[in-house]
């Protein structure tokens, strides 16, 4: 299924943060969604799961996100945050157990056996097995971050939305992540991530939608998005396009911030 955002607009403080942001993210693709610092790209992926006081609509396939009922929602989409805050005792394994509690029956104390294979697969999937029996609160930024994917891998989401998900990684387990991402998507989940990083950006996205100062500038693949005018009128700064092997998915090759407007 495809999500479809219409004319989206959120305040804060009486501020408006997003300003009428209406963009698509095919059905089994990843959508990257970049934009400078303060663009809204956080904001944006809350105020698609009702976190925000919103106008505009959300809809995956048939479904409005913004008004469904949490656990329907959380049966459907998986979200993973910028940084999520987790009960401080709780193993590893507890943690990504937490993703099968929207499928759970209320009486269920102990996760079923099917439960438990999905948790298993979701800790191998991240590379986080051998921790499972370790306490989240002694984990590294990046260990945790791939717990809180294992713990959104375990809701085996239609949809998956994710917050600078490799902000604390390490190049190759950014790599590893965003691989992972590619065969979600390839296996029909619609996946759209909040990225700065506009070269991994290229390679591992389908689809750019690309936000400035809460509103909509372009959304389309790298190629058409990922132009040298862009980085100057978005970010800032002079680029030019690098020698990459895949013409559809350029390489940014960045000189020098251009001088700030007096
Ligand atoms: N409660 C609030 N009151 C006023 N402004 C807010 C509030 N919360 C967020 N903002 C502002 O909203 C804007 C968008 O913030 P948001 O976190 O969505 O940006 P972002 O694109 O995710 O940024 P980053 O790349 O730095 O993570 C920022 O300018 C931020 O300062």
């Amino acid at each position: 299924m495809s999500l479809r955002v219409e004319n989206l607009s959120v305040s804060k403080s009486n501020r408006p943060i997003l300003s009428g942001v209406s963009f698509s993210a095919p059905a089994g693709a990843v959508t990257g969604l970049i934009g400078p610092n303060g663009a809204g790209k956080s904001t944006l992926l809350q105020a698609l799961l009702g976190q925000a006081t919103a106008t505009g609509t959300a809809h995956f396939g048939e479904h409005d996100l913004r008004h469904m009922h949490r656990r329907d929602r959380a049966r459907l989409v998986a979200y993973v945050e910028q940084s999520a805050s987790t009960e401080e005792r709780l193993t590893v394994r507890d943690v990504v157990a937490l993703g099968r509690i929207p499928f759970e029956p209320a009486w269920q104390a102990e996760p079923s056996p099917v439960d438990g294979a999905i948790i298993q697969a979701a800790l191998a999937e991240t590379g986080m097995t051998a921790f499972s029996e370790r306490r989240f609160s002694t984990l590294s930024g990046g260990e945790q971050q791939r717990v809180h994917l294992a713990r959104a891998l375990a809701q085996v989401p239609r949809l998956l939305l994710l917050d600078e998900p490799t902000s604390h990684l390490d190049i190759r387990a950014q790599l590893q992540l965003l691989s992972l991402l590619r065969r979600k998507a390839e296996t029909g989940t619609t996946i759209v991530l909040a990225l700065h990083d506009l070269n991994l950006a290229s390679r591992y996205c389908d689809h750019l939608v690309v936000l400035a100062n809460g509103r909509l500038k372009t959304e389309g693949p790298p190629h058409s998005v990922l132009t040298p005018a862009l980085m100057l009128s978005v970010y800032g700064v002079n680029a030019h396009l690098g020698d990459s092997k895949d013409p559809l998915r350029p390489l940014i090759v960045f000189d020098d911030a251009a001088p700030n407007p007096d």
